[in-house]
């Protein structure tokens, strides 16, 4: 014996109102989105049909369309059958140029209504027909006396609790919101409340003054956008200050021409952080809620796409106003950094316009390797702010390559330009950009660095002797990068067990000089380091470098190891035991 399923009304509004839908509000989408539909498919008939909709809000609301209305039968069965639909043709796939495909849009009418009542009559002929319905389930069907235009009106009564959502303070904005670009003009409550056309559509449209209806700023730039594949076109609006580059990129987001959100991600690449757009699309996929869209393969195309379309609008603007450009990048360098590390043309366009932290102040790279002939730069933060002075002091210009993005970029400069354009600024280098010392003073130096020269020993740090500014710095520390990584690479083979790894590793080491993982560099125009000159006790001697080193340590900002502190603690109370007369 064969049964037919039957449906709980009231279990499905509530599956739809606590999982599926965000909000009752949608209860307007889907009004509208019946009355335009059935305009479109009063068009197919007669192309001359009038295409109105109108709204009556107060106790009840009401919604009359001039649409293609529905037959007794019709009722009967696309109304009244839930996943009855009639925008989909015979092989189940949704009708173009139709909003709805499901056949559930009308329950959500009963998110805030206890009752709906549709009087409606069918282009196709017939008599009018009234429908009525409640949120149990139960409906009935009589004909209309007298005279009925073609065309449907839906009336609602608010359930209990929710009458709020029935009134045009409320309906207002949503159906502003909603049906802002449907091709059908809506009238609530005697007053045309929607726009009816794409702004990006009429070449005279103020699209600065549209983004900042919609989206509230004043764009930098607006960029028309299209992608043919998905029916896609809109305007991309460029931010005009920067944002943080974590905050959520949404865009406002049509499907032919029914809004889908305000807050649809996923719509440009990462990068494209401070650009938000406004799209109208016809072949990209909703998700069941109609409320965000399905991250497929379309939309991974579109996001493709739209990245090329705002690239190659950056660098046609640094063509045509490079000042512009300039001030573009300024405003939102780390997502165009982030684009340059894999486009030429970007790292070209932040070359010329980003200013960088170099000895000279903010300057382009461009600029930087006009003036100083390369570009030497220190790939971290702390270790370009202890050396930019003294750099700066002897002529030597660095580049501070230490923020995010900023060493992949001057490695890829040094890739496309060579080596000798852009690398990692070498120890010696520094040095070399350092005056010698008077030779009195530095024999002087030399003696007393033999006598205390455990203390370095301990710390695998090389003293050297220059003559620099700034007068008040005693000394500076300078890493050896590579010697610090074949440091490291010794001691993993060391700790190995394993044989093969062990040799693979002393043949990498294999060669390497006697020079250390890091310089003391003492500054023989500093007062201290002077009488450190003139010391004859060997431990003071051992007890000064040792702190000179530990002082250079903090101003680095280096890391500190287990023994640096231990040497910290060490020096500092045998320094505080000498000056309150402990020895
Ligand atoms: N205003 C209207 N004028 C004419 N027919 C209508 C109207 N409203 C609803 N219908 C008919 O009722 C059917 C069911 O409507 P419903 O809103 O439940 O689903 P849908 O619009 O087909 O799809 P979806 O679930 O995606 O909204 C529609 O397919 C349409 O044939």
């Amino acid at each position: 014996m064969s049964h037919t399923f039957r449906v709980d009304l009231r279990g499905i509004i509530d599956l739809l109102s606590h999982h599926l839908y965000s909000s009752p509000r949608v209860y307007v989408r889907e009004l509208l989105q019946n009355a335009v539909d059935a305009i479109t498919a009063r068009r197919e008939l007669d192309p001359a049909c009038p295409a109105g909709v109108t709204i009556t809000c107060g106790r009840t609301l009401t919604i009359t369309d001039t649409g293609v209305g529905l037959t007794e039968q019709e009722v009967h069965e696309l109304l009244s059958t839930l996943g009855r639909t009639s925008k989909r043709d015979e092989l189940g796939f949704a009708r173009d140029g139709f909003l709805g495909q499901f056949g559930v849009g009308m329950l959500s009418c009963f998110l805030v209504a206890s009752s709906v009542t549709v009087v409606t009559r069918s282009a196709r002929g017939g008599p009018g027909v009234r429908w009525e319905a409640d949120s149990s389930g139960n409906y009935t069907v009589s004909a209309v006396d007298g005279d009925v235009p073609v065309g449907t009106t839906v009336v609602l009564t608010a359930s209990r609790g929710n009458e709020h959502w029935l009134e045009a303070d409320v309906v207002g904005p949503l159906v502003k919101d909603y049906g802002d670009l449907l091709p059908a003009a809506v009238t609530l409550d005697g007053a045309v409340v929607t726009r009816g056309e794409r702004p990006w559509d009429d070449e005279d449209a103020d699209l600065s003054a549209y983004c900042e209806q919609v989206m509230g700023f004043t764009p930098f730039e607006a960029i028309p956008i299209e992608v043919e594949a998905a029916g896609l076109t809109g305007v991309a609006f460029v931010l005009p200050s920067g944002v943080h580059p974590g905050t959520r990129q949404t865009h406002r987001v049509y499907l032919k021409r029914m809004l889908v959100g305000d807050n649809v991600e996923g719509l440009l690449p990462d990068w494209a952080y401070f650009v938000r757009c406004v799209v109208d699309a016809s072949s990209v996929r909703p998700t069941a809620s109609r409320e965000s869209l399905y991250q497929d393969e379309m939309l991974m195309a579109v996001r493709e796409e739209l990245g090329e379309q705002i690239r190659d609008w950056l660098i046609r603007l640094d063509a045509i106003e490079p000042r512009r450009a300039g001030e573009l990048l300024a405003a939102h360098h780390l997502g165009i950094k982030s684009l340059a590390r894999s486009d030429d043309e970007m790292l070209r366009l932040v070359e010329r316009w980003l200013p960088f932290e170099t000895t000279d102040g903010p300057v382009p790279l461009r600029q930087f390797k006009r003036k100083h002939g390369a570009i030497l730069y220190i790939p971290d933060v702390d270790e370009f702010h202890q050396l930019a002075p003294v750099a700066a002091a002897q002529g030597l210009g660095l580049v501070n390559a230490g923020y995010a993005y900023d060493l992949e970029l001057l490695n890829r400069l040094g890739a496309l330009d060579g080596p000798s354009v852009a690398r990692r600024v070498a120890p010696s280098e520094l040095l070399a950009a350092l005056a010698d010392p008077e030779p009195d003073v530095e024999a002087a130096l030399r003696l007393r660095l033999s006598e205390g020269a455990a203390a370095l020993d301990r710390h695998d740090c090389d003293a050297v002797v220059r003559d620099f500014d700034p007068v008040s710095l005693p000394a500076l520390l300078i890493t050896n990068a590579e010697q610090q990584r074949k440091l490291d690479t010794e001691q993993t083979a060391e700790e190995t067990t394993d044989p093969l790894w062990a040799e693979l590793l002393g043949q990498l080491t294999a060669g390497s000089s006697s020079s250390r993982a890091e310089q003391l560099v003492l500054n023989c125009r500093n007062p201290l380091v002077q009488r450190l000159a003139r010391l004859t006790d060997p431990a003071l001697v051992e007890l000064t470098l040792e702190s000179l080193y530990v002082h250079a340590v903090l101003q680095a900002r280096r890391a500190m190891r287990p023994k640096d502190t231990a040497a910290l603690n060490r020096s500092f109370l045998e320094l505080l035991d000498r000056a309150v007369g402990g020895k």
